[in-house]
């Protein structure tokens, strides 16, 4: 169970602690954030509302302890996040307990998130002692006008301190695909896990702890990132910004300064399908694809864009599909769960009520109790609806019918987003054309957008 057993030094009575210079401590500020169960819609657990002078602790402590982390051997540090891994997946129990509660992540795949995340942990290991084992020696001679008199060596060195911010829909994977590459690197990590989430962000960092990495190296604060983020992200000790999120990162990466960002940002994962495509196969991945975790996925298909051929058949086959969908609380695992809040719930709604005033087809009767919504296919959208262009994050998918496969990759560039796709056909030559002309980082074929398996390129 959350905050006991081997957890139970991360608990202070009713309120998590944050994790500063290898403790568990209460925060001076007194307050605490409130995290909301999405699907009973009270206060599940409370965070430490962490203070700036708590942050710039923190800071000193990372630069302090990046400097020997760095001395320490390659092959020691994949020792301890081997070991790290090890004990993440050995708790995967009370961890997935957090991700049903927080974020009403289906039961079982909140155990695959933390599983996943141990074997990512290990994966980093064993190609950071390759990757950064190895230097280049350079000679002068290959560039025009020079003798070979100088002799270049060069090899990876780390940044410094990194700062973390991950999103509330995998808060310990996507965690730990930044703790993981920054400490076999030699860099010191600073986290501020998503509020919702960051109950199960903390007891993934309470593994880290117990696997005797050095003081300091590892800190995580907790707050509201409305709060502290700015603080943080503008902090004069941070040297690196990962962040995974929304529109938020666009912020941030106006505000940060001189540093090195990595941003993982939103989609609009279009889905192109022709008229040659096995439509079963489509039905499938469009439902797999758009609906699995209630459409809270970067990957998920978010706009499936058809041609006007094969059109009725796919809707019919994805409504059968989504009739059978199992709608309901995460512990029972089913399908479709609670988004993720209120607020969460209130924008899919908009951007359903704008479909529906402006003459989409429903395909199912709109239906939402408290921040559970039921999946809903959306036919017939035009691309004035907000619902062609933003992303819903909810259970909620639009279909534009296309008379060309030249207005499918149109509508798929004209987006703002460019993170996934996927293209339907069994011709091979034409989806791969298709897929070298839609602006998208990954592009699958007769297949829903994924970002796994978790060694795969994964960028925009
Ligand atoms: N490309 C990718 O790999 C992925 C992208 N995403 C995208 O993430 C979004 C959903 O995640 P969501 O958590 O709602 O995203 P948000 O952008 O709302 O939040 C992301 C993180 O930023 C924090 N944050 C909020 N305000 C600030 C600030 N001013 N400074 C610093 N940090 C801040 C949040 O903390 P707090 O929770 O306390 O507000 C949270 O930890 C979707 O758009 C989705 O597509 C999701 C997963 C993967
Ligand atoms: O947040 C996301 O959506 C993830 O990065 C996508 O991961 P998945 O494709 O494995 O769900």
């Amino acid at each position: 169970m959350a905050g006991t057993g081997v957890f139970a030094d991360v608990l202070d009575g009713e309120v998590y602690k944050y994790y500063a210079d290898g403790e568990w401590r209460a925060s001076a500020s007194g307050k605490t954030v409130a995290i909301v169960n999405p699907t009973t819609r009270q206060t599940q657990y409370r965070v430490q509302a962490c203070t700036q002078e708590e942050v710039n602790k923190v800071m000193d402590a990372a630069k302090v302890a990046q400097k020997s982390w760095a001395r320490t051997p390659l092959w020691k540090r994949a020792e301890l996040l081997h070991k790290a891994a090890a004990i993440l997946k050995e708790h995967k129990t009370p961890i997935a307990e957090c991700l049903v509660k927080e974020i009403a992540k289906p039961a079982k795949d909140a155990v695959s998130e933390v599983v996943r995340s141990g074997d990512l942990v290990s994966y980093t290991a064993e190609e950071g002692v390759r990757i950064l084992g190895e230097g280049k020696l350079l000679v002068s001679d290959s560039f025009p006008g020079n003798e070979r008199n100088k002799y270049c060596l060069s090899s990876k060195v780390p940044l410094g301190v990194v700062l973390a911010i991950p999103p509330f829909n995998y808060p310990v994977n996507l965690a730990v695909s930044k703790i993981g590459p920054a400490l076999i690197a030699g860099n010191s990590l600073v986290l501020k896990p998503p509020t919702q989430g960051a109950v199960a962000a903390l007891h993934m960092v309470h593994c880290f702890h117990l696997a005797g990495f050095p003081k300091g190296l590892i800190s995580c604060v907790t707050g509201k990132g409305s709060e502290i983020g700015d603080f943080l992200t503008m902090h004069p000790g941070v040297n690196c910004i990962s962040f995974t999120g929304g529109d938020t990162g666009i912020a941030i990466s106006k505000k940060a300064g001189m540093v090195p960002l990595q941003m993982e940002l939103g989609g609009k994962d279009a889905c192109i399908v022709l008229e040659d495509a096995d439509l079963d196969l489509v039905a499938a991945n469009v439902v797999k694809g758009g609906f699995s975790y209630s459409g809270q996925r970067c990957t998920a298909v978010k706009v499936v864009l058809i041609m006007e051929a094969v059109a009725d058949t796919v809707v019919e086959k994805v409504n059968a599909k989504l009739a059978k969908l199992k709608v309901g609380p995460p512990e029972d695992d089913c399908d479709i769960t609670p988004v993720v809040t209120e607020s969460s719930a209130n924008f899919i709604e908009g951007l359903v009520m704008d479909a529906k005033e402006k003459g989409a087809t429903f395909c199912q009767e709109y239906r939402r109790e408290g921040n559970l919504i039921w999946p809903l296919l959306l036919d017939h959208v035009r691309p004035d609806m907000r619902i062609a262009w933003e992303e819903p994050f909810g259970p909620v998918l639009p279909v534009i019918r296309i008379n060309s496969v030249e207005e499918g990759i149109h509508h798929c560039n004209a987006s703002n987003f460019g993170l996934q796709g996927c293209v339907f056909t069994r011709d091979i030559n034409k989806a791969i054309m298709i897929s070298d002309a839609m602006e998208s980082g990954t592009v699958q074929i007769n297949s829903a957008p994924a970002r796994g398996p978790d060694h795969f390129p994964f960028q925009v």
